[in-house]
């Protein structure tokens, strides 16, 4: 099965990769110029790298925030300072019943995250990714965490039509995700990431397609122009029954992204014209464009 029979998409009228674009928006980006560039630039799938906003919901920036805001009232508060001990003590109280509360706040508070997003920008096809800091990613949250928010984000009603999740991920909270997602009938893409250098590949996608992943990912860096010749070449050779993304990262690898699909590989990740890269390397679907028409 192709990649793009496994997410339901049109076939190719010119053997083209498809092309993923990056959703890289923090809490205090907006949303809709992304969408209207999208609109304007048309890629096949958008990726949310939810990680560069989850963690500004997280059980502790949410609970500062209403510490904070419980302090700032007593400031203006002309109280003695008995009366202040005992609203501190009191502040005790509303933590237990405010991590008492949190696993149902918090998946509200995920709902709500799926729910902009989709609303803003699902009539594209989404993925969904919680890239960790071990994988080259901005996210934070322990492996738990990980989880809990994958599933969530899964179970919030939205139909993702992919889900990533990382190799290193704990195997039997990865298990756990990867039951999930089947359930709901969303694709699982197993990732690895290496951001210093290029491993073995064909070792790494055979290890891969031994889980119950739907598509096989690696994007590792290059230090030498050899090492991209060899990504590519593993990726011709792989002989797994699952589709396959490779790229190689960084300045070197550039070519990955371009030509990586004459050797196999399903997909691409370019950005919208001036809008920030979610790794090293990637190039516009403008310039993509341009040097395939060459
Ligand atoms: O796994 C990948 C590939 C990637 O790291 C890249 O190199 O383009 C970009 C990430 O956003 C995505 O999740």
């Amino acid at each position: 099965m192709t990649l793009r029979e496994l997410f339901k998409l049109p076939k190719s009228i010119n053997e083209k990769p498809l092309i993923a674009v990056p959703l890289t928006l923090g809490p205090n980006d907006k949303l809709t110029p992304f969408a209207k560039k999208l609109q304007e630039q048309n890629p096949d799938i958008v990726e949310w790298r939810a990680d560069y906003i989850a963690d500004d919901f997280s059980q502790a920036v949410m609970w500062q925030q209403v510490k904070a805001g419980a302090q700032a009232e007593l400031a203006q508060k002309d109280v003695s300072a008995m009366t202040e001990a005992k609203m501190l003590s009191e502040m005790d109280n509303a933590r237990q019943e405010f991590d008492a509360t949190w696993p149902v706040m918090n998946m509200q508070i995920i709902k709500e995250l799926t729910a902009s997003v989709f609303n803003t920008i699902g009539s594209f096809p989404i993925i969904l990714t919680y890239r960790t800091q071990a994988q080259g990613g901005q996210g934070e949250m322990t492996s738990v965490e990980y989880a809990t928010f994958i599933v969530a984000a899964l179970r919030s009603g939205f139909h993702f039509t992919a889900v990533d999740v990382e190799y290193t991920l704990d195997s039997e909270l990865r298990d756990k995700v990867i039951d999930v997602a089947h359930e709901l009938g969303v694709p699982v893409i197993i990732s690895y990431h290496d951001f210093n250098q290029t491993p073995d590949v064909s070792a790494l996608i055979a290890d891969i397609s031994k889980m119950p992943a739907d598509v096989v990912k690696i994007a590792v860096m290059p230090n030498k122009e050899q090492d991209v010749t060899d990504l590519l070449q593993a990726t011709r050779a792989a002989t797994i029954q699952q589709p396959l993304i490779t790229m190689s990262m960084g300045a070197i690898g550039q070519r990955s992204r371009v030509e990586g699909y004459k050797f196999g590989s399903e997909l691409t990740f370019a950005t919208l014209d001036g809008l920030p890269v979610s790794a090293p390397g990637q190039v516009t679907i403008s310039e993509l464009l341009a040097t395939w028409t060459k």
